[in-house]
Parts: C-alpha cells; sequence; structure tokens
C-alpha cells in the first residue's frame, strides 16, 4: 500500500488518540504531523509481504518493542501511546510495554537509575555506531567496585587511572566518546554505584560453569554474567557478533535488546 496514504491515516489516528509520536517503519515522506516523527529503519521487515494478517501484525508488535526499546533509552517516553505505520499496518502501541520491558527500577537495588539509564543508552550507542565502521563488543560491570576489583585483574594498563571524576563521569554525555574509544580494548569497563568509571581493559577472573545461560555467549559475556553472581553488581554487554545489548543480575540474563534498528527523529 501507498505509504503516504498509510501515513495520512497515522497522523489522524495519532490526533484521535493522542499519541505522544508517530513511529514509522515506512520509508521516509512528507506529513503533516502535530506530533514528532521518529524514523525507524528495520532491515528485518522484508518478510511481511510473505505473511497472513495474523502474523503480520504479530511481527509488527515485535518490531514495535524493539523499537519501543530505544525509544524509551533516546526520548525517555515513559507512557502513553504511540502510532506505529508499517508497510500494511498501523498499531497504536502502549509504550509501558517498553518500560515494562527495560525498566532500569528493577536495578535500582545494585544501580540507582540515572547510571543505569546513562551505561544502556551508551551500550546501545556503541551497538548501533561501532567505530569506524567496525563492529565492537565490550562489556560494563557496575556495582560494588572495590568487590568487583578482587575478583579481576588489569589485562592492559587502566586508561583511567589518576584522571579526576570529571572525566570519569559515564553520565555526562561528553565522556563518552572516550569510552567509545576504550571500548576497542580487551577486558571489560568497572562503573561504580555513582557512575564513576574505575576502570577499563578489566579481566574478570570468574567462571560460569554452574550458571544457566542461554547458548553461544562468549567469553566476556559469560564472564559478565559470573562476576553478577558473585558480587553486588549489573552487567551490560555489548556483542560484537550479534550487536545485542544484554543486561546481566544475579547471573542471569534479565534483558536482551536488538540494535540492528536505526531511530532518527
Ligand atoms: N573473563 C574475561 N574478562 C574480560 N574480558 C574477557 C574475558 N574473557 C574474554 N574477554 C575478552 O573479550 C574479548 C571477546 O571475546 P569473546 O569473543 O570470547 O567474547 P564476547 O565478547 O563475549 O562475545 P562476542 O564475540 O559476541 O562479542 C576478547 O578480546 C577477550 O580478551
Amino acid at each position: 500500500m501507498n505509504d503516504e496514504v498509510l501515513m495520512g491515516a497515522a497522523v489522524e489516528i495519532a490526533d484521535e488518540v493522542g499519541a505522544k509520536a508517530i513511529v514509522s517503519f515506512t520509508r521516509p515522506c512528507t506529513c503533516q504531523a502535530k506530533v514528532p516523527l521518529i524514523w525507524v529503519q528495520d532491515l528485518q521487515l522484508d518478510i511481511l509481504k510473505d505473511l497472513s494478517m495474523s502474523e503480520i501484525v504479530s511481527t509488527c508488535e515485535h518490531h514495535m518493542l524493539d523499537a519501543a526499546i530505544q525509544i524509551y533509552l533516546s526520548h525517555r517516553f515513559e507512557e502513553g501511546v504511540v502510532v506505529a505505520v508499517f508497510p500494511y499496518a498501523i498499531l497504536v502501541y502502549d509504550l509501558e510495554k517498553a518500560k515494562n520491558f527495560v525498566d532500569v527500577r528493577d536495578y535500582e537495588d545494585l544501580v540507582p537509575r540515572d547510571v543505569m539509564y546513562a551505561v544502556l543508552k551508551l551500550a546501545m550507542e556503541i551497538a548501533v555506531e561501532g567505530r569506524e565502521g567496525r563492529k565492537i563488543g565490550t562489556a560494563f560491570v557496575i556495582g560494588d567496585a572495590g568487590q568487583i576489583d578482587r575478583h579481576s585483574h588489569q589485562a592492559i594498563l587502566n586508561p583511567y587511572l589518576g584522571h579526576d571524576r570529571a572525566f570519569r563521569d559515564i553520565k555526562n554525555h561528553e565522556n563518552w566518546e572516550s569510552v567509545k574509544e576504550f571500548a576497542q580494548l580487551d577486558g571489560v569497563f568497572v562503573v561504580d554505584r555513582q557512575g564513576m568509571i574505575c576502570a577499563a581493559g578489566r579481566y574478570l577472573d570468574v567462571s560460569a560453569k554452574d550458571l544457566q545461560l542461554p547458548g553461544g555467549l562468549g567469553g566476556r559475556h559469560l564472564a559478565t554474567a559470573a562476576i553478577t553472581h558473585l558480587v553486588p553488581a549489573v552487567g551490560v554487554t555489548i556483542s560484537e557478533s550479534g550487536g545485542l545489548v544484554r543486561v546481566f543480575r544475579d547471573g542471569a540474563c534479565t534483558i536482551t535488546i536488538r540494535s540492528d534498528i536505526r531511530i532518527t527523529g
């Protein structure tokens, strides 16, 4: 169906239901929306043309959740509805679903909300952007830095050693460029509860052999999961091979977020 016709209908529906935004998975086209327009580039949507109507709706809902998680992290929309436009369907989508899926409050006993938000958003940026066209994988272990230290050692010289707090604060976007540079190093980042990066290039001396984890995880993922079982900490990993961002606590994977969709607007 014509993308412009669907967009026109979406603008009317958005007005009617008081939507926060229109989220479009179609090709960009002109429209007169009164609410923000968010474009999503999702390469896995080509399959829609071969599906039945009910399959289209459930697939679109699934893809909308992936997009809504990114929108939740980037726009901090925590409630309300958006109107999602797909090549063959229009959905009115409740943002609560994304919030429930990645609720930063679920980690508040270990990591404050603003620190968790910052690490997740930064992790998504690293997963989406990579570095100079290359995918990169890394991990953040956030929590009791003293205890994390006891189960790890420096794989390389710590680039954060001796730097003052202003440069090490992960909540400050100005520090994210250097984090992205150091994300290319071996090992993991250690971040304390205040959001201060204590180390990069840290090797975790732990074993995941007793943990129940999804198959196919690499060494850094397994070690990050294992440290969260051993000490009060949350792990956030970015997979170089699959582009997925995962969150671990208590030795288990609690969130998996796709990063192969691009949000603009
Ligand atoms: N215990 C560990 N602590 C810190 N870093 C590790 C540990 N084990 C492996 N690494 C580092 O992680 C890097 C990637 O290893 P690997 O591909 O096995 O795992 P991964 O990062 O979990 O998986 P992916 O390939 O999906 O990113 C290696 O360069 C290695 O030095």
